[in-house]
């Protein structure tokens, strides 16, 4: 933080850095696993910094959240119980909790010092940590994965970027360990990067779920603070039959979320993207 602005400076995408001027400097703290930064932005209201990348603000998380949540679960035909992998601020529990159908919430983050914090700094996505359907795990998703087979209906993984805790759950293995974790007819949804700034990184872990999966697709998202203002989900489903980029039901109460825009985030997928994605499937 220089002059009362923070610069989100990072080598994944060299030459570029999104800036937010700083109101307030909440909390710093260096975790078991890395550094935390929470400060009041001017116009974005709190900001979550993971070693120096912006995680999420109050401002612009429903958009990420609301769309890693329902793209797998309005395209699930019933699902009754969801896994997070990740996303320690609650924010994806909280879009959860919107499906009627949904029964038990598991949530596991390897750091317990961003669910902590997120209670602190964050209340209106951790608010639903209190919700009884919920249940917390503080541990890696790789361990937990293998001691929960055949168990969930959809399984988010919201993770932070490929460096650092997060780097595993982008690859192979990770992927098959959600497979076996998932139900038949399960699906799952990931955080998958920018098209601007990761496109061989996309192709790459794409290539692997469609090797792995029946069905999986890349969907854009808007979002001003994340890296070139773009984001992308994966979503992938277990059932040749099934067509994740259909919505079966409306979800109530969303700002970014419908039908319509469900369908528009794996239609409006760029072409440049869709061409390099596409080559895959000639292997
Ligand atoms: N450079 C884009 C970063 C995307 C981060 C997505 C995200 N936001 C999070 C908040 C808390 C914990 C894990 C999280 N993962």
């Amino acid at each position: 933080i220089k002059d009362g602005w923070f610069r989100e400076i990072n080598s994944q995408w060299p030459g570029q850095a999104m800036t937010l001027k700083v109101k307030q400097i909440l909390h710093v703290e260096k975790s078991l696993f890395q550094d935390v930064l929470v400060f009041q932005s001017e116009t974005y209201g709190n900001v979550l910094v993971l070693d120096s990348v912006i995680q999420c603000t109050e401002r612009d998380e429903f958009s990420y959240q609301e769309m890693i949540a329902h793209l797998p679960l309005a395209s699930h035909p019933n699902p009754k119980n969801v896994l997070v992998i990740g996303g320690g601020d609650g924010g994806v529990i909280r879009e959860v909790l919107k499906h009627k159908s949904v029964e038990k919430v598991t949530l596991c983050d390897i750091d317990e010092a961003v669910i902590r914090v997120s209670k602190i700094y964050l209340p209106n996505m951790s608010a639903c940590y209190a919700d009884k359907r919920v249940e917390v795990f503080i541990g890696d998703g790789f361990k937990f994965l293998p001691e929960h087979k055949d168990e969930y209906d959809v399984i988010i993984t919201d993770s932070s970027d490929p460096v650092g805790p997060a780097e595993a759950l982008f690859k192979k293995p990770y992927y098959e360990l959600l497979k076996e974790s998932l139900k038949e007819g399960g699906h799952v949804s990931t955080q998958a990067e920018s098209v601007w700034l990761h496109m061989s990184l996309i192709k790459e872990f794409m290539g692997t779920c469609k090797k792995l999966f029946p069905v999986a697709e890349y969907a854009t998202i808007s979002i001003p603070t994340y890296p070139a203002g773009q984001m992308g989900i994966m979503v992938c489903s277990k059932d040749s039959q099934r067509d994740v980029k259909l919505p079966l039901r409306p979800v109530p109460d969303c700002k970014y979320y419908s039908a319509d825009v469900h369908r528009g985030a794996f239609l409006s997928v760029p072409e440049f993207a869709r061409a390099m994605l596409n080559e895959n499937t000639n292997i």
